[in-house]
């Protein structure tokens, strides 16, 4: 254990950019490749995996925008023109009769022959059923032309797209009934910690209720992981060793707990051991003993165990991370600028990322920021950051990330 407080005090905290860019990399230096074709049911949350290439034009013919009349503008010189047919959205149509104009419904084919669309309100029927147009007439108006949306051959959403319900949409738009996905990343989930007691089962001396698992392996559900619950892990190093090596055919395996510096902590001494220790100790609180590493070539995260690091450090690193592995491009949440309604007047030598959520306006922290505390997180609406050295006060700008923009 000696080494690993030298190690500890030896290297300077790693910046978070720079921690996000490495684990990057480092997701795609193994990036899930292998795919399978879903019915759209079955595709929300997961990753396209080829680009989506509209094969017909969207509309794939000149449809009215309005329910009305089509007619032929050189065919009216502001005279009431007959119906010569009605037609439904559904139903193709004859070409337009000259000299007449046709009933038509939103969403219906315009016939050929007609060039413009008059809105119902626009026009009066005469007693005979002849129609006067009322107002001036453009040609084309509320026709929408074929490929106006979309053209046959035009790529409509690039690989590694999120699927979430408007890309469906937008699939089954195109008529697509099956998509080409990425396969889920398989993550195993393991708890470590003696103290640790699954909620439901009463409490002995000195232990406390499994946060972490429920709240990873519900997240882990939601970004579209197939997760192995590998339960709770006691403070062993031998056990910690055998509990990895088991896990040898995910794509990550996760924990929580034993990554400081402290003598019951064995998650990073086991990846040390295994000399394949990549990432430690970052510039971020709550969160700064994050581990990176790999055993016997898996891929292991260990996240602080306190649940408001465990939260922080998943959310903004090991989000990014597993979506990455999955060839997703777009894995920066969107934080706004907001005024903060809180003063910070020590400046840290980590980002801190505090609870905070919006009232009048203004982004207040929640009273109680210890990395202990879950409840700080139910409360609040998302994280607001500061920076390192940075002393904002009430009215300052500040980002805000809403947790909405890591849970999914
Ligand atoms: N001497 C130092 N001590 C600590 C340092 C340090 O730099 N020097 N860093 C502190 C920071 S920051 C953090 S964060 C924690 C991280 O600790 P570990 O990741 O080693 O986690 P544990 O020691 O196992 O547990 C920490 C804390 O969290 C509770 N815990 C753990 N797992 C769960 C769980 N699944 N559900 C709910 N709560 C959990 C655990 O009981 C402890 O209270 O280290 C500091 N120490
Ligand atoms: O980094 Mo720890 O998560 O500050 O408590
Ligand atoms: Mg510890």
């Amino acid at each position: 254990m000696t080494a690993v407080a030298e190690v500890s005090q030896a290297r300077p905290l790693m910046p978070v950019e720079q921690a996000l860019e490495q684990l990057l990399a480092l997701a795609e230096a193994a990036p899930i490749r292998e795919t399978e074709n879903l019915p759209l049911a079955e595709a929300e949350g997961r990753v396209l995996a080829t680009d989506l290439v509209a094969s017909l034009d969207l509309p794939p013919w000149p449809n009215s925008a309005m329910d009305g009349y089509a007619l032929r503008l050189a065919d009216w010189q502001g005279q009431p023109l007959p119906v010569s047919q009605r037609i439904f959205a559904g139903h193709a149509p004859q070409p337009l009769q000259p000299g007449t104009c046709a009933r038509i419904f939103t969403g219906a084919p315009v016939p050929e022959g007609a060039d413009c669309v008059e809105m119902q309100e626009n026009t009066e029927v005469l007693e005979d059923g002849r129609v006067r147009f009322l107002e001036a007439l453009r040609t084309e108006q509320n026709i929408r032309p074929q490929g106006q949306e979309t053209r046959k051959g035009e790529q409509v959403m690039s690989a590694g797209t999120r699927l979430g319900p408007i890309e469906l949409g937008l699939a089954a738009t195109l008529g697509h009934g099956r998509l080409d996905v990425v396969r889920k990343v398989k993550v195993a989930v393991l708890s470590t910690g003696d103290e640790l007691v699954e909620p439901g089962l009463p409490l002995g001396p000195g232990q406390i209720y499994n946060s972490n698992r429920r709240l990873l392996v519900s997240w882990l559900q939601r970004l579209g992981c197939e997760v192995v619950d590998a339960g709770i892990l006691p403070d062993d190093l031998a056990r910690t060793r055998a509990c990895l090596a088991e896990l040898r055919g995910v794509d990550l395996i996760l924990s929580t707990g034993g990554v400081s510096v402290g003598e019951a902590d064995y998650l990073g001494a086991a990846l040390r051991e295994a000399g394949e220790l990549a990432l430690w100790k970052l510039a971020i609180k709550p969160g700064k003993p994050l581990t990176f590493g790999h055993f016997q070539g898996v891929p292991v995260i260990g996240l602080p165990g306190n649940p408001a690091s465990t939260l922080v450090t998943f959310g903004l690193l090991t989000r990014p991370y597993l979506l990455r592995r999955q060839g997703v491009i777009d894995v920066t949440p969107l934080r706004f600028d907001m005024p903060a309604g809180f003063d910070w007047p020590k400046p840290g030598t980590r980002r801190e990322y505090l609870r905070a959520r919006i009232e009048q306006g203004r982004v207040r922290i929640y009273k109680n920021q210890s990395s202990g505390v879950l409840r700080s997180a139910a409360w609040a609406e998302g994280l607001v950051e500061v920076r390192e050295g940075s002393t904002p006060k009430q009215g300052d700008i500040v980002p805000f990330i809403p947790f909405s923009e890591l849970l999914g």
